[in-house]
């Protein structure tokens, strides 16, 4: 995949060099014991090997594929992939310094990224000298597509019809908001965690809004280009999707590109046939839902959207390493808005900031506007006033990986 994803820089990704290194906390890792990193590893993990395996007949290269996996990833130390792997030579150079180690070790966000591709490979989705029966298989396509077609988005779809005829300050941010909150059905966070997902119940708040500048870089009528890095599928990108409608109906944007994953990961995280899936299910759906899938089908093919993907999106590094390609994209765009946890974490480094470190010098090197669109579901954090952050540690509550809060960051 990568020629034009850094290899470079692997080593940073279990170091601490590299810019303005020196007064950077270091990296999160796995290994303290209660720790929100070391649950996704001990008990998210190994779940969803379980599920994936329960989801497909798969056959028993695949079994013993996973069954080898579980075992790493529970006792063992972290492995290299095979050397005829077409992306052996990126994750050599990415895991450098992470293989042998134990994976509770090595960077969180590394052990993540890694175990995505591991399971992959498990199940044969790069399938073996480009070929095998399994190749291509999406294994989350069964968790998405149940979801796509559940109740709740169902329900979401109807409510367009309300907000059809309101101002069109209200309806964009309402818009604005189920965008934000579909950030919270992200179904790798429901894996371990139903008691999380019914969290959905809990009166939810952001912890920073800055959407009156994300509104003030795109003014009605001007030139904008918008870019969204996607995050999950299904519940997340049907309204991600509807408020890109909005951006280009309400001309906030003359144009829209829509950045996906290549590959599956993060369990629901989406890509072009995500997309596909749920164009089709808004224009399929009656009333205004319908109305916005037409215009953004229609949008597809005028370019008005488009949809890209980058092999960066699926590389265990952070948005500060991004390679130049992705670098000119993002500079060529009014404002990036970039969805969910792992992107913020990209964005700001895995790290355990001081909460109150400012977002703008956080982002400083990200190439022109972004504003990132998120609920809290990791321990990082920037840009929080002290009061708000004393209000909250003072809570007693999970604020910061429970998914009830969430907040919206904007660097002009
Ligand atoms: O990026 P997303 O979908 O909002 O969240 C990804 C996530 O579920 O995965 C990680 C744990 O596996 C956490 O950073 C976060 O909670």
């Amino acid at each position: 995949m990568g020629d034009r994803v850094p290899r470079t820089v692997g080593g940073r990704a279990g170091a601490d060099s590299g810019p303005a290194a020196g007064a950077r906390p270091p990296v999160i890792t796995s290994d303290e014991p209660g720790s929100f990193a070391r649950g996704v590893l001990a008990d998210r993990h190994p779940a969803l090997v379980q599920q994936v395996r329960a989801a497909f007949p798969y056959g028993r290269r695949e079994h013993e594929a996973l069954d080898a996996l579980l075992d790493e990833i529970t006792d063992g130390a972290v492995r290299p992939l095979a050397p005829e792997d077409h992306d052996h030579a990126d994750w050599a150079a990415w895991g450098r310094t992470c293989f042998g180690r134990s994976w509770f070790e090595v960077p969180f966000l590394w052990a993540e990224s890694y175990f995505y591709r591991r399971l992959l490979g498990a199940v044969g989705y790069f399938g073996s000298l480009g070929e095998g029966p399994w190749r291509g298989v999406d294994p989350f396509a069964p968790f998405k597509r149940a979801e796509l077609r559940g109740d709740a988005v169902e329900e979401e779809l109807r409510a367009l019809d309300a907000l059809a005829d309101a101002p069109a300050a209200e309806r964009a941010t309402a818009l604005l908001h189920a965008s934000l909150w579909g950030n919270r059905a992200d179904l790798g966070f429901r894996v371990s965690a139903p008691e999380r997902a019914a969290a959905e119940d809990v009166v939810s708040a952001l912890v920073a809004d800055d959407s009156a500048s994300l509104w003030r870089l795109l003014p009605v009528g001007g030139p904008s280009t918008v870019a969204v890095v996607a995050d999950n599928a299904g519940r997340e990108l049907i309204p991600d999707l509807v408020l890109i409608d909005h951006l280009l109906a309400h001309r906030h944007a003359r144009r829209v590109v829509l950045h996906v994953k290549p590959y599956p990961y993060y369990v629901s995280d989406a890509m072009t046939a995500d997309v596909v899936d749920c164009l089709r299910r808004l224009t399929e759906a009656p009333g205004e839902a319908g109305r916005i899938g037409g215009r953004l089908w229609r949008a597809m093919g005028t370019g008005d959207l488009e949809v890209r993907t980058h092999p960066f999106f699926c590389a265990p590094l952070p948005y500060e390493e991004m390679p130049d390609d992705l670098r000119g994209e993002f500079a060529g765009a009014t404002l990036t808005v970039l969805k969910g946890d792992l992107n913020y974490r990209r964005l700001v480094g895995d790290r355990p900031w001081d909460a109150t470190t400012p977002f703008a010098a956080r982002t400083a090197y990200f190439p022109g506007a972004v504003a990132a669109l998120r609920t809290l579901k990791s321990d990082v954090v920037v840009g929080l006033e002290r009061t708000a952050l004393d209000t909250l540690e003072h809570s007693g509550a999970a604020w910061r990986t429970s998914g009830t809060h969430a907040l919206i960051q904007v660097r002009a």
